[in-house]
């Protein structure tokens, strides 16, 4: 299994032992600073093809609660913006905090959210399997969507609803016919930049576009994804899965842009 983790002696600060990349050039999550973020006339609109996607799964991995796509085909891609080719839907997951804490990856200005949302795809025009993309510099594009604490999200319920299925690391369910659509902001203002996977490997093979607007949750529904357990049902131990977040890394030599 993995030998990392979000505690403190396996957590972020820990994980450069295994993972000598965590000190790299392009890490992820950043601190978005909107006015210091370039605007790129380049850049052009995002575009979520995501009507004929096919969800089957949903699991816990022991760091997230993690939904699966079939991704034999382009059926669910996203394209434009700063992509040059289609990237299909692999996966998508979630990062939160504690009771009241913060517990997005990303932050702007310094401000965390409640949770982030990513949508994880690959480029399977370049590469043959996901796993060639996750360790290529444009192998992998990551749509991050904020979610902010506030009024029940309509959709969002048929998630958390069956949570309670996949409690312990290791556990699965059958999950189709859920359409990742339902989860997305009015508008699809983005910042984007080059990064990496915000767990290990770490892999430097991530083109980061987060959506400025964020979605909006009940501390309710965030309490629910606190029933899972990064630990397995034979441990002992109760690990209540929380604060599985990466904190902000250095910018480094990067150019964060925007289309606002
Ligand atoms: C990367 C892959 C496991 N990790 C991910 O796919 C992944 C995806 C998105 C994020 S995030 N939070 O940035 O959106 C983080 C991790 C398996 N895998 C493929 C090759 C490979 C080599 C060694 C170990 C595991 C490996
Ligand atoms: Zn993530």
């Amino acid at each position: 299994g993995d030998h990392w983790g979000y505690g403190k002696e396996d957590g972020p600060s820990a994980w450069h032992r295994h993972y000598p990349v965590a000190k790299g050039s392009r890490q992820s999550p950043i601190d978005i600073i909107p006015d210091e973020a370039r605007r790129d006339s380049s850049l052009g609109p995002i575009f979520l093809k995501y009507d004929r996607c096919t969800s089957l799964s949903i699991a816990n991995n022991g760091h997230s609660v993690v939904v699966e796509f079939d991704d034999s085909d382009d059926r669910s891609v996203i394209q434009g913006g700063p992509l040059d080719n289609p990237y299909r839907l692999k996966q998508f997951h979630f990062h939160w905090g504690g009771k009241g804490c913060e517990g997005s990856e990303h932050t702007v200005a310094g401000v965390g959210y409640a949770s982030e949302l990513h949508l994880v795809h690959w480029n399977a025009v370049k590469y043959t399997t996901y796993e060639d993309a996750a360790t290529a510099p444009d192998g992998l594009a990551v749509l991050g969507i904020f979610l902010e604490q506030g009024d029940d999200h309509r959709w969002l319920h048929t998630i958390t609803d069956v949570l309670y299925m996949v409690k312990f690391k290791g556990s699965a369910t059958n999950f189709k016919g859920f359409n990742p659509k339902c989860l997305l902001p009015s508008n699809l203002h983005y910042w984007t930049y080059l990064g990496s996977l915000t767990t290990p490997p770490l892999h430097e093979s991530v083109i980061w576009i987060v959506l400025k607007e964020p979605i909006v949750v009940s501390e309710k529904q965030l309490g629910m994804f606190r029933i899972l357990q990064f630990s397995g049902e034979e441990e002992d131990q109760r690990m209540r899965m929380e604060n599985n977040f990466r904190p902000p890394q250095p910018l480094k030599e990067r150019i964060l842009k925007k289309r606002c």
